[in-house]
């Protein structure tokens, strides 16, 4: 059987991944539709973005140990801030295009389960930007994602 990397590994790790979340937030901070929501964003916040991301694709802990981090408190940033479908699309206009710029893996299957966890991901932070609570327990796990299906609908927390 072939040996599988994660996606983390095949995204080349985590110095390409704070590459392209520092390129993607220059975008952002030039773009009329995202800039009023990330004006005030942390000097943190673009590497936190990475760590995040190379935790859920198959990395090292480096939201949750280095950052200090947790799913809930990512989730956290995103409660009440009233997020749009059109800022939405922008967002993932901005990091793929910053992608390519960046020359990431572009094989069908890797951009295939990044779309799919960008899809995924942002919808979820739209969602949970019309609650006024967070969803989520302190202690709830990091999502995880690989190179597969969802596996099933949506379903609340409710
Ligand atoms: C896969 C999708 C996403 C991931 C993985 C993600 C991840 C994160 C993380 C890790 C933070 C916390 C950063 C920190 O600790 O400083 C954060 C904050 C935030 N995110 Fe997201 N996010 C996603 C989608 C979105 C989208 C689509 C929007 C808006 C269009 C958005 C808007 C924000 C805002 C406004 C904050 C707070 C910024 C501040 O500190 O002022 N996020 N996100």
């Amino acid at each position: 059987m072939k040996n599988i990397p994660t996606l983390y590994e095949w995204a080349g790790g985590k110095e390409v991944l704070e590459g392209l979340t520092k390129l993607f937030y220059e975008k952002v901070l030039q773009d009329d539709l995202l800039y009023p929501v990330f004006k005030n964003m942390s000097a943190e916040h673009t590497r936190h973005v990475a760590h995040f991301i190379a935790e859920v694709f198959g990395g090292p802990a480096l939201y949750t140990q280095g950052d200090s981090g947790s799913h809930a408190k990512m989730v956290a940033h995103h409660i009440g801030k009233l997020l749009t479908e059109e800022q939405r699309q922008r967002w993932i206009h901005l990091l793929l295009q910053s992608a390519d710029e960046l020359k990431l893996a572009n094989d069908p299957e890797f951009r295939s389960a990044l779309v799919a966890y960008l899809e995924w991901g942002t919808r979820i932070a739209v969602i949970n930007s019309n609650l006024t609570d967070n969803p989520l327990q302190p202690e709830a796990p990091m999502p995880k994602w690989g190179w597969g299906e969802p596996g099933g609908p949506y379903q609340s927390e409710e």
